[in-house]
């Protein structure tokens, strides 16, 4: 075993509810121990700072440059991870001279996998004279200098999840890993080490659009609203006939890349179920495209916690024989899995192992990535 880091890692992810803070001890294969976790949530006004972003960021051609407000709005989301981190280590009572690394995803403002270009805001630097930790940021730039679509990257820390399952549990495989976020992607852990993954579909994110603009609302909790209404099946064809379904080359996701219903499309709750069997159905219908069906889909993400999306990922997966766990019924955490990773790699690109494969991001080879920021020099010997 290669020599054991303690790893924090940071997403913030495309649903843009918050920050993701996670520790774990790793090589950066073994994943040695899975640590506390927290979610610090953005207020309102911040997500709406988030959402502007995304408009600015849509004249961006090269990935450095930053209209509008990003620029204000990069510095202001480190400063914010920078927050979490001190609260975190506080609450955890931690030290961080004992964190050997941080792994900041920052927030994707823009993905256009077609034309090489991805954008993560978050100055990693500015995070580490501020934490006087070393950050490991930006890692997914790199995969798509070599060919890939620079996500998903999950699927590496998935694989060791999946190692460890093997060791300890006796749930039937093919074991697929579901992240249902605010876009959703598959991860087929094939024997010895395969694997095969790839974003699946509209996660969270159209179900958040549509009751937020018909009710003022961030999200359905508890699927409450999308178990008063019904499946309109056209309005569900609509979406599951987009051509990133049959598209051969695809493998990841904008979250502009669906866009919710109109108003007059449905009522406000017939449009969330309607959306959250699209979630469900979207996902059944990449898994197609994988070398096996899954015996068994592990769920994490915050679509695992509406009912309604779980029920029809159920049926849809038993009809082809499969079941569906949460990631809670392994002892995994589902909440946390994006953060822990981005800890995991976080050491792999240390070490210089690969982030993504051919079979995940469509690179051309196994490539490492990430860049580094290291802390001041003058704060290695001061007391965390
Ligand atoms: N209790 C709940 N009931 C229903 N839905 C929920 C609940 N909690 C969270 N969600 C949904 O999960 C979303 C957040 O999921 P998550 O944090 O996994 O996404 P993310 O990490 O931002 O996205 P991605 O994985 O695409 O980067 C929320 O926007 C909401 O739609
Ligand atoms: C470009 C980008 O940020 N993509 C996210 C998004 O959210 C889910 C899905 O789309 C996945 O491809 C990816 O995040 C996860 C953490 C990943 O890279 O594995």
């Amino acid at each position: 075993m290669g020599k054991v880091l303690t790893a924090i890692g940071l997403m913030s992810g495309t649903s843009m509810d918050g920050i993701d803070v996670a520790l774990i001890e790793t090589d950066g294969e073994t994943i040695v121990r899975r640590g506390p976790s927290a979610g610090y949530a953005y207020e309102p006004r911040f997500r709406d700072r988030l959402k502007q972003g995304l408009e600015d960021a849509k004249s961006i051609r090269k990935r450095d440059e930053r209209p509008g407000a990003l620029a204000e709005l990069e510095r202001d989301l480190t400063l914010r991870h920078a927050e979490s981190v001190k609260v975190f280590l506080y609450e955890n009572n931690l030290l961080r001279n004992n964190i050997d690394v941080i792994g900041f995803h920052g927030q994707t403002v823009l993905h256009r996998p077609d034309e090489a270009l991805t954008v993560q805001i978050g100055d990693g630097e500015l995070l580490a004279r501020e934490t006087l930790i070393d950050v490991v940021f930006d890692m997914r730039a790199n995969d798509m200098v070599h060919g890939g679509q620079g996500a998903p990257l999950i699927p590496a820390y998935h694989a060791a999840l999946a190692r460890g399952l093997s060791e300890s549990s006796e749930i039937e495989t093919p074991v697929a890993f579901v992240n249902i976020g605010g876009i959703s992607n598959i991860t087929f852990i094939g024997a010895g080490d395969g694997i095969v993954a790839y974003d699946s579909g509209p996660g969270n994110t159209l179900i958040d659009q549509w009751v937020e603009a018909q009710a003022g609302i961030p999200y359905d909790q508890g699927g409450m609203i999308a178990s008063e209404g019904s499946v309109l099946p056209e309005l569900a064809e609509r979406y599951l006939a987009h051509p990133f379904f049959s598209s051969e080359k695809r493998r990841s996701l904008d979250r502009n890349d669906f866009s919710p219903p109109a108003a007059t499309d449905a009522s406000l709750e017939d449009g969330a179920r309607t959306l959250a069997h699209v979630t469900a159905a979207a996902i059944l219908q990449s898994a197609r495209h994988l070398p096996k069906n899954p015996a068994t889909y592990i769920v994490c993400g915050g679509g695992r916690l509406n009912p309604v999306i779980m029920g029809d990922l159920g049926s849809l997966a038993e009809a082809a024989g499969g079941r569906v766990l949460a990631a809670e019924a392994l002892g995994l955490n589902g909440d946390s899995m994006e953060a822990e990773a981005w800890a995991y790699l976080a050491v792999r690109s240390l070490r210089g192992l690969p982030l993504s494969y051919p079979g995940t991001t469509g690179v051309r080879r196994p490539v490492s990535g990430g860049r580094r920021a290291a802390r001041p020099k003058d704060a290695l010997g001061a007391q965390g």
